[in-house]
């Protein structure tokens, strides 16, 4: 199939259906173990190639300069790779997920850059070498330029794959943002939860296992407390990240939507199902 021009690409959002903190490194970033699955449900961002050279965001975020929006940075670190004259690209975001959700829009947004500029400027990059790019950008970005539900250790970066039932989420957005850094820099974090053996197949039932920045971000954030509160009435409700979005898993979207009609006024959020291969890389498929 030949690629349109202009291509659109999902940048979907991911959970942690939970998060481990097992340890710390010497440079001072947290070694975890998390499982993450993907969301049918995201950003989308349209890439126009143009005969004028450079890198523009048609546009700009909401208080994120463009040279440190990932998006940017991302089509600046891949072009640095080739010493070819590329064409230029403008690039619209069209921004559903929350900033400091801890849905890992950001670091989606930035992977589709990288997957979507390397098909377009036929650079033939590999995954690997995408997601060594994508890690020096952020914790979060190798999983999306990866593609697959995965048992994440490291920093997130040592991805297995993995299978988690693809049900339905309940999401909600307490009316706060949190920053990533503040949480694992709080003092009361739990930092030394004993390592688990990964199952690689895991198909099982991953609410049996806590996120170990839920105690923190519940004193920090009484948003967050409350609306776990709330969702924990109908099961097992946990933190994504480092917050501030949290989840509740239904077997069916009616079951879902139930629960999702009936929330506290005041709280956004959305309904969407798991799926264990990015949209993305469904959508990249196709164009090959
Ligand atoms: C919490 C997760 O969302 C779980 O998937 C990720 O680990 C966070 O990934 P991310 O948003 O891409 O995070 P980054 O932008 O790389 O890091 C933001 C800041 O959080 C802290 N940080 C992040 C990840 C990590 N494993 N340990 C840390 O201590 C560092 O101070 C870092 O400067
Ligand atoms: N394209 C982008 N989209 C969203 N945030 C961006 C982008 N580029 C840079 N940022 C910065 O990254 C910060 C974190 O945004 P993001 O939406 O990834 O949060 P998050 O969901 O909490 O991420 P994570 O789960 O990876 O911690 C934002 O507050 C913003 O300053």
């Amino acid at each position: 199939m030949t690629t349109p021009n202009p291509l659109t690409l999902p940048s979907p959002a991911k959970l942690n259906l939970f998060l481990h903190i097992v340890g710390r490194r010497p440079d001072g970033y947290h070694e975890l173990q998390t499982l993450f699955q993907f969301l049918d449900y995201g950003d989308d961002l349209t890439f126009t190639l143009t005969t004028a050279p450079g890198v523009r965001l048609e546009n700009p975020l909401p208080g994120v300069a463009d040279e440190d929006n990932l998006i940017i940075r991302a089509a600046r670190l891949l072009a640095s790779t080739t010493p070819r004259e590329l064409p230029g690209v403008t690039i619209r975001l069209d921004k559903r997920l929350p900033m400091g959700g801890g849905l890992g829009g950001g670091s989606s947004n930035c992977a589709t850059t990288l997957l979507g500029l390397n098909h377009l400027w036929n650079l033939g990059l590999s995954i690997d070498r995408l997601a060594e790019l994508g890690l020096s950008l952020g914790a979060d970005v190798p999983v999306f330029v990866r593609g697959f539900a995965a048992w994440g250790e490291g920093v997130g970066e040592k991805l297995t794959p993995a299978h988690p039932p693809e049900d339905w989420f309940v999401v909600l957005k307490p009316a706060c943002d949190i920053n990533t850094g503040n949480i694992f820099s709080e003092q009361g974090l739990t930092r030394d939860t004993p390592r688990i053996k990964i199952a690689p197949a895991f198909e099982g039932d991953a609410s049996r296992y806590r996120n170990d920045c839920e105690d923190v971000v519940r004193k920090l954030y009484p948003e967050v407390n409350q609306s776990l509160t709330w969702l924990s009435q109908f099961g097992p409700a946990r933190l994504t990240g480092t917050g501030a979005c949290i989840f509740g898993r239904f077997p069916t979207e009616s079951a879902a939507r139930i629960i999702w009609e009936s929330k506290p006024s005041g709280i956004t959020g959305f309904v969407a199902k798991g799926v264990n291969i990015s949209p993305l890389h469904k959508k990249l498929t196709e164009l090959r």
